[in-house]
């Protein structure tokens, strides 16, 4: 028997969950249904058990920062019981995601979704059809071009590791390795990262990012830029990497460079909807060009945005409002603000130097080193940077990089200024407590 639903959502991260509590609370027959675990990759294998490690790392790094200054013993970031403590969340938080669908009247199906025509998918054994198809089935690690790419670790693989190994290689010099590679050498791996290309982060500000890779060698990560690895072998002891300029053996290796759409189980030809490798093509209402039961959500989607968290729960939400409302709601990308969580935090929101130079946008441009202000000195930070666009016409703020450790707060604030495109005058203009990170605010900004 078929089972009949009004909307089928196929993965159950970020963007299937703004979508499917809405159409339940809206009396749609709503299904999902998920391969791995429910919640997807950020509370169970991204963001949240990265972060939950992070904090950690930070209060270790914070408390040796101010040791002797009013601050005594030696604390440590300890991997084995981080990971405890990190299980204490990820052990259950997909049960009780699934549970809370449940409660809402929808129905939970085990399994990765296969299309058989454009009305009806397969799982397992069982045949489910709807009148409309979500697809936010999110993003995998990319496939590599070397023998052994298949034997690396994974981010999931990575987050579950109870031990940490004593030397650990990260391939990929984007955001994954860095978040990964701080944690691993903060508990005290020797740590490598590899990238074929001759720089890392590459949307970030270069110079924040030459000055977080000076504090990452710091730290002890050694980086490899420009090396092409031609094989690794992995057997139950250790893992050689042959590159074109060397031969490393470590403990670990593990998958950090790019991921890409997740829809190789989909059998998306069978429903006649159109893809190619940055993900499914829609319209700007996010429903596929070729397939109108059709609409795609968060990292699948061939939208050319971040692969966010919010950005894919906002992009749920826009699918819903179209089911529900007729194609009235165009996706609004915004200036989308971005954290890679080392330390020092790294962070941008809004237009990059290169792009205001490409639109020809005249701008000023406020280049600040807060590192001897009393916030960033009273916690001993190392370095702490700011870069500050404005543009020299409206004064609008058009963009803003950070790095220290407090850049999370300042980018918000940055993002929300941008978002309501506020001028410098209008955001020097509200009271701000003191002391305080964003009391500084009038010191950051250029302002003539
Ligand atoms: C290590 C790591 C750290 C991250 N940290 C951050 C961060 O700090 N901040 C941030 O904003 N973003 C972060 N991200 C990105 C964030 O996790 C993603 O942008 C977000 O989860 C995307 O949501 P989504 O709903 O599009 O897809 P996902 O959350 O990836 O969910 C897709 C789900 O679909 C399932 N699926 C795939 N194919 C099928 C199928 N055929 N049938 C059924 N189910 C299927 C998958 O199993 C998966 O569970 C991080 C990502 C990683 C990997
Ligand atoms: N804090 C966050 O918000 C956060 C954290 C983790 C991941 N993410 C999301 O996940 C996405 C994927 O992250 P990622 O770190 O995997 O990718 P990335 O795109 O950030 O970086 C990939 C890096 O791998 C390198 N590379 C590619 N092929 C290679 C090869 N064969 N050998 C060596 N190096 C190679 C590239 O030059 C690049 O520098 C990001 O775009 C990001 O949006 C976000």
């Amino acid at each position: 028997m078929v089972q009949a639903y009004d909307v089928i959502i196929i993965g159950s991260g970020p963007a299937a969950m703004a979508a499917a509590f809405p159409l339940a609370e809206a009396t749609k027959r709503v299904a999902v249904i998920e391969g791995n675990r429910f919640g997807g990759t950020c509370p169970n294998f991204g963001c949240d058990p990265k972060k939950m490690l992070y904090t950690r790392s930070e209060a270790a790094w914070q408390a040796g920062k101010l040791r002797g200054t009013g601050i005594e013993g030696t604390i440590s970031f300890n991997w084995e019981d981080a990971m405890k403590e990190k299980n204490t969340y990820t052990d259950s938080v997909y049960q009780e995601i699934e549970q809370s669908l449940k409660k809402a009247n929808i129905d939970t199906y085990h399994g990765y979704a296969s299309f058989i025509n454009e009305e009806t998918v397969q799982v397992d054994h069982i045949t489910l059809s709807a009148t409309t198809f979500i697809i936010a089935t999110g993003l995998m690690p990319s496939p590599l071009p070397f023998k052994g790419a298949e034997t690396l670790l994974t981010n999931e693989a990575f987050l579950n590791l109870p031990s940490l190994p004593k030397s650990i290689a990260f391939i990929g010099g984007g955001y994954i390795s860095f978040e990964f590679a701080h944690l691993a050498a903060r508990a005290g791996a020797n740590v490598h990262i590899i990238d074929s290309g001759h720089r890392g982060l590459k949307a970030f500000d270069q110079d924040h990012v030459q000055a977080l890779i000076k504090q990452s060698e710091a730290l002890g990560i050694t980086f490899h830029w420009n090396e092409e690895i031609s094989s690794i072998e992995s057997n139950a002891h250790d893992v050689t990497i042959k590159t074109d300029k060397q031969t490393l053996t470590v403990d670990k290796a593990v998958h950090g460079a790019g991921r890409t759409p997740n829809i190789k189980k989909l059998n998306l030809e069978a429903a006649n909807i159109h893809y190619d490798e940055a993900g499914i093509h829609v319209n700007n209402t996010l429903q596929s060009i070729s397939n109108p039961r059709v609409y795609a959500a968060g990292d699948v989607t061939a939208t050319h945005s971040l692969p966010l968290t919010p950005l894919s729960s906002h992009e749920g939400s826009v699918v819903v409002h179209n089911i529900l409302e007729g194609q009235k709601q165009t996706l609004q990308q915004g200036a989308m603000p971005s954290v890679v969580f080392t330390i020092p935090k790294l962070a941008k929101v809004g237009k990059t130097k290169e792009l205001l130079d490409q639109e020809g946008i005249a701008y000023d441009v406020k280049n600040t080193t807060m590192t001897d202000w009393l916030t960033y000195s009273m916690i001993k930070e190392d370095q702490a940077l700011a870069k500050v666009y404005v543009c020299k016409k409206t004064g609008k703020i058009l963009g803003a990089d950070f790095l220290t450790i407090y850049a999370d707060q300042w980018i918000n604030l940055l993002s929300l200024a941008i978002q309501l495109e506020l001028t410098t005058e209008q955001l020097t203009s509200v009271h701000y407590t003191y002391p305080s990170v964003l009391g500084d605010s009038g010191n950051v900004l250029p302002i003539k």
